[in-house]
């Protein structure tokens, strides 16, 4: 395949230029490029809106772009050859590298040597390669950046990370496009200790400020929230069912997870799936992509815990409210007192000299419907929502299901660009090709313009609620990213289980492999004992571990105290205080250690155990093999289920334990009960082999589990 490259110059002419003038781009401009980073303000909603607003740097003047990244392999199957290849080929170039290099390429030699041994990363005028794992202060160094330029790149990505951490080969490849560098990722050859240059795609970056006249208008997108039996589900059947000609009848009748309206030739998208899980899934994912929320409120109930809760989810998504006061036609509807409970929750409707529009309708007779149409048309035309037709095709994913005949497939909104069948794309850590597309009546159709829903069949897994499909150059494109999130993903679940424990750490000094460092989350029930627990262990002294206390407060441990635990790498001690819901199942997405006291001198006593070494003796996981569930048999009665599955990576033996991750979540752990080749019962299966497994009396097998391997191994105690 042929490098992106901007201009036509051709490939290895390009690379011959950026070895003869490496002063690509000044120090100066990159360090300005860097600062006007830095400087771009921070969206509104900074959390969830950070990746998309991030993700804009990227995009030159709006343009679509793709990441470059020819690399060079050993075996010259690469349509770019490697450059000491081509120096090889062409000596003459060398001796015209200026003799006063940029700092950047200062100590660098333009060769890259196809060595023995991973040789120390090297840059080649803006090509920057390094061998995973990817340290920032690493990376900037690269670059002649200080490490908060690119920390500042990070943030608007949404990767919070310290400078000693390592950041994933794509997006090191974007921060270093951001800053006019080529970024190569080498990787060891197994076995013979030479190393190559990988390549490494990249997804489209989402866009953002398009040149206006690019950008045409799109239809709004609506979901309805409210509490329950409020007619939520009678209002989407009501506009869904008015709003159709005669003629098309027929096609809605199956369920659809969004579908388009037009009121007076202005089209309108509803999200026809409960409000709350969209909301919920697709913002964790960062992929929120509603307009305009809905709040139904039944006039004779009035506000409701649901709604509340609706009106904290539009609230903290800064989304528009129109509020639709439903059930006006029965005798007992009391418009005024909702219309009361709304103001005293901040929702001021216009009537009350506030500026939340509020519609009185009945989903049973359809008065107001008319009205609330209207006012989601007007209120699209004064949010001017608009996309480019012509960009890079990105649609959400609402929906996901397994369909006889069909496989899987999802209900998708085409945010940008034009979603066409045939083309390639990645969705999560998923590649595939648009096969076809059915609209919400149920009609195939060739594309989708923005802000239309549309049924996607083309995918081999089903994809995940929230995840973006990105269309891609070609399906190998897709393949590969999809390959590499595969394997992160692997990697992090591996990861997941190598977080801190008090009694691993002086395990960790015992063998040499550790930083000897105890890092601390401390939440206390009051600042007093705060103070005081945080000055015991600071008394406490040996001279193999040091402690540091990078939080100390009172307080509740919240989310983000677990959050910034596992990124720091930190145990997390909690004196008197409870750990919030959310926090719990941080805790068990990120693998953090938190342990609750109540007396003072426990918790000292454990700090200073850990650090002696003096802990309770631990077991380690050691993770051996994955295999993935491929189909899933029904055994006679007493028997259950057996899963059929491919050993992927590894080996999966009969003796150890294993556990079920599905969807990236551990749904069950335990013993192998079987482990079976065709006929015979085997020790141990090897990778690239199918086998039938059964873990203890766990029968709720499904396609696209992962069964993950692993065996314990004690940790010696003490000194
Ligand atoms: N009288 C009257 N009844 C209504 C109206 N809208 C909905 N209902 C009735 O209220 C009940 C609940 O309506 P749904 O549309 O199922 O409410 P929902 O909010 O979707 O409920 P959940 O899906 O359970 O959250 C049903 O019996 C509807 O027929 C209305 O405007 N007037």
């Amino acid at each position: 395949m042929a490098p992106k490259d901007k201009d036509s110059t051709p490939p290895k002419k390009k690379v011959l230029d950026l070895i003869e003038e490496p002063k690509v781009q000044s120090r100066r401009d990159r360090q300005r490029a860097a600062q006007t980073v830095a400087d771009t303000p921070a969206p509104p909603s900074a959390l969830d809106k950070a990746k998309a607003a991030a993700l804009d740097i990227f995009e030159d003047a709006g343009k679509k772009k793709r990441t470059t990244v020819r690399k060079t392999e050993q075996s010259g199957k690469s349509a770019l050859p490697t450059i000491s290849k081509l120096l090889e080929e062409e000596p003459a170039p060398a001796p015209e590298v200026p003799a006063t290099p940029p700092p950047s390429a200062a100590s660098v030699s333009p060769v890259v040597p196809v060595a023995e041994e991973p040789a120390a990363e090297e840059d080649t005028g803006n090509i920057i390669s390094i061998k995973p794992p990817i340290i920032v202060s690493e990376l900037a160094a690269r670059m002649s950046l200080k490490p908060f330029v690119l920390l500042a790149d990070l943030i608007k990505l949404q990767i919070f990370v310290a400078p000693h951490q390592a950041i994933e080969p794509d997006i090191a490849a974007r921060v270093c496009e951001l800053h006019g560098f080529i970024f190569e990722r080498e990787k060891r050859e197994k076995g013979g200790g030479v190393h190559k240059i990988e390549e490494v795609v990249v997804e489209p970056a989402a866009p953002q400020d398009e040149p206006e006249d690019l950008l045409q208008l799109r239809p709004p997108i609506i979901t309805i929230m409210g509490h329950v039996d409020h007619g939520k589900t009678s209002l989407l059947d009501y506009i869904r069912k008015s709003t159709i000609t005669k003629g098309e009848a027929g096609g809605i009748t199956q369920h659809v997870a969004a579908y388009k309206v037009e009121h007076e030739g202005k089209p309108i998208t509803f999200i026809d799936t409960p409000g709350h899980a969209i909301f919920s899934d697709m913002r964790a994912r960062g992929a929120d992509i509603t307009d305009i929320v809905v709040l139904v409120v039944a006039a004779n109930d009035g506000i409701m815990p649901q709604t509340l809760e609706a009106i904290e989810h539009a609230k903290k998504a800064k989304k528009t409210i129109i509020v639709a006061i439903n059930k006006v036609d029965l005798p007992s509807a009391n418009v005024m007192r909702v219309k009361t409970q709304l103001a005293e929750k901040g929702l001021q409707t216009v009537d009350y000299g506030g500026d939340v529009e509020a519609v009185e309708i009945s989903a049973l007779t359809g008065v107001g419907i008319p009205a609330l149409l209207e006012l989601l048309a007007l209120q699209a035309e004064v949010l001017e929502l608009k996309a480019n037709p012509k960009g890079n095709a990105r649609a959400a994913i609402i929906e996901a299901r397994v369909q006889p005949g069909r496989g899987a497939t999802a209900s998708v909104i085409v945010e940008t660009g034009t979603l066409k069948t045939g083309t390639p794309f990645i969705c999560g850590p998923f590649a595939g090709k648009v096969k076809s597309l059915i609209n919400d009546r149920g009609e195939s159709v060739k594309e989708a313009k923005p802000g239309t829903p549309v049924e996607v069949i083309g995918f081999d897994e089903m994809p995940n609620v929230g995840d973006s499909l990105v269309e891609m150059d070609s399906i190998r494109a897709a393949q590969k990213l999809a390959d590499e999130r595969q394997l992160d993903r692997r990697n992090d679940r591996l990861q997941l289980t190598r977080k801190s424990r008090m009694e691993d750490l002086f395990s960790n000094v015992i063998d040499g492999t550790g930083k000897a460092a105890l890092k601390i989350v401390l939440k206390c029930d009051v600042q007093g004992s705060v103070e005081a627990i945080k000055n015991a262990i600071g008394d406490i002294k040996s001279d193999k571990v040091n402690t540091q206390v990078i939080i100390a407060a009172a307080g509740p441990i919240t989310e983000g105290d677990i959050q910034m635990a596992s990124s720091a790498d930190a145990v997390v001690l909690g004196f008197n205080v409870k750990v919030e819901a959310n926090a719990v199942k941080a805790v068990k997405s990120e693998g953090v250690q938190v342990k609750l006291y109540s007396i003072v001198y426990e918790l000292i006593d454990q700090v200073r155990e850990a650090m002696l070494g003096l802990l309770e003796p631990l077991t380690r996981e050691n993770i051996i093999g994955h295999a993935e569930v491929r189909m899933v048999f029904k055994l006679s009665k007493s028997k259950g289920r057996a899963a059929g599955s491919y050993v992927t990576d590894g080996k999966i033996h009969r003796k150890s334990h294993a556990r079920v991750i599905r969807g990236g979540v551990p749904v069950f752990d335990g013993k192998m009960s079987t482990l079976r080749r065709f006929q015979d019962e085997v020790d141990e299966v090897k990778s690239g082999m199918e086998c039938g497994i059964r873990l203890g009396e766990f029968n709720e097998y499904q396609e696209g589990d992962i069964i993950e391997c692993y065996t314990l191994e004690k940790i010696p105690q003490g000194l």
